[in-house]
């Protein structure tokens, strides 16, 4: 079985790029030729089309894109009918080449754990996903079933660390007293994942275990990938939430590896934007990929 932080580098270098595509399917956002006759009050037409559409974006998108990120939001809110066309979707992106990231943002006891590590960590479980994001903030208890989960299945986790949104610092900035006076909250966090990234690392130097971190927070990213020398880190936040290439720079190591960032609607829905608008929509798709990966190439070391 192959060790996912060595599967990652291995596809990163292949295509040559860090690209992640996240498929955020919003219906009202989607292609007027995908939405037209199909009754947007009907969840399971509406279901069919987005798995229609997100596979012609997997498509469009898979030589450019080492692994795509699709958002649990977006197909739960479809109900069943959702769930099936997200079976479709990450069925459909394994065989197109592409890495499977499930953006579930999964934590809870112990016990429930472990109960969705093994739902959706590696090829043979119900899923078939290669890496789910994972929150930690219930505790140490409750990522550990997720870092043997994934150990076990030869796939890959990435732990909230300092998030994208504007009210991450809430809590993720607190700064600790006691044992671990001076450290904030999202520091501490990076301590653990390391641990488990270096405990679990493979020939790549990178573990199975990685850490997302908000490409709005250049500061803070730039000392994570120091102290977090051997967790893959998943940059969200590029391009609709501001993130610049220079930004996201910061996230990879001195070799220009170690990283992969996240845009979804820049990339999926960029046949609404002035650049792209006078390309068919998956040419739009297909071309704003490889501008990312072009952006990224030029900003980052090595
Ligand atoms: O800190 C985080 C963690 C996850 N996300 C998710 O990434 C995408 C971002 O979408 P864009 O359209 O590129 O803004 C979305 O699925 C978020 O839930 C994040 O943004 N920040």
């Amino acid at each position: 079985m192959e060790h996912f932080g060595d599967l990652l580098a291995g596809q990163v270098q292949q295509k040559k790029s860090a690209v992640c595509v996240g498929i955020d399917p919003r219906w009202k956002s989607l292609p007027e030729s995908i939405r037209a006759g199909v009754d947007s009050g009907d969840r399971s037409a509406v279901a069919k089309a987005t798995e229609c559409y997100c596979r012609e974006v997997i498509d469009a998108v898979a030589s450019v894109t080492p692994v795509v990120k699709p958002q649990a939001a977006f197909f739960e809110l479809l109900g069943p009918a959702g769930m099936l066309a997200l079976a479709g979707v990450i069925k459909h992106a394994t065989k197109a080449g592409v890495l499977v990231l499930l953006d579930g943002k999964r934590g809870d006891i112990g016990s429930t754990a472990e109960g969705y590590a093994d739902a959706y960590l590696g090829r043979e479980s119900a899923w078939g996903c290669d890496a789910l994001t994972v929150n930690p903030y219930l505790g140490d208890d409750t990522l550990e079933p997720f870092v043997h989960g994934a150990v076990r299945h030869g796939a890959g986790i990435f732990v909230l660390v300092k998030t994208s949104n504007p009210g991450s610092g809430f809590l993720q900035d607190q700064v600790l007293s006691g044992e671990n006076q001076g450290q904030t909250v999202f520091e501490r966090m990076a301590d653990l994942v390391q641990s488990h990234a270096a405990a679990t690392q493979g020939t790549s130097g990178y573990g199975a275990v990685g850490a997302v971190v908000g490409a709005t927070y250049p500061q803070q990213l730039a000392a994570l990938r120091q102290r977090m020398p051997n967790a893959w880190i998943l940059i969200p936040g590029f391009g609709a939430q501001g993130g610049t290439a220079a930004d996201v720079a910061h996230g990879f190591d001195s070799q220009g590896r170690g990283a992969i960032v996240n845009s979804s609607r820049g990339v999926i829905f960029a046949y609404q934007s002035e650049q792209y608008k006078h390309l068919d929509w998956q040419s739009a798709v297909a071309k704003s990929a490889h501008d990312m990966a072009q952006q990224l190439g030029e900003a980052t070391p090595g």
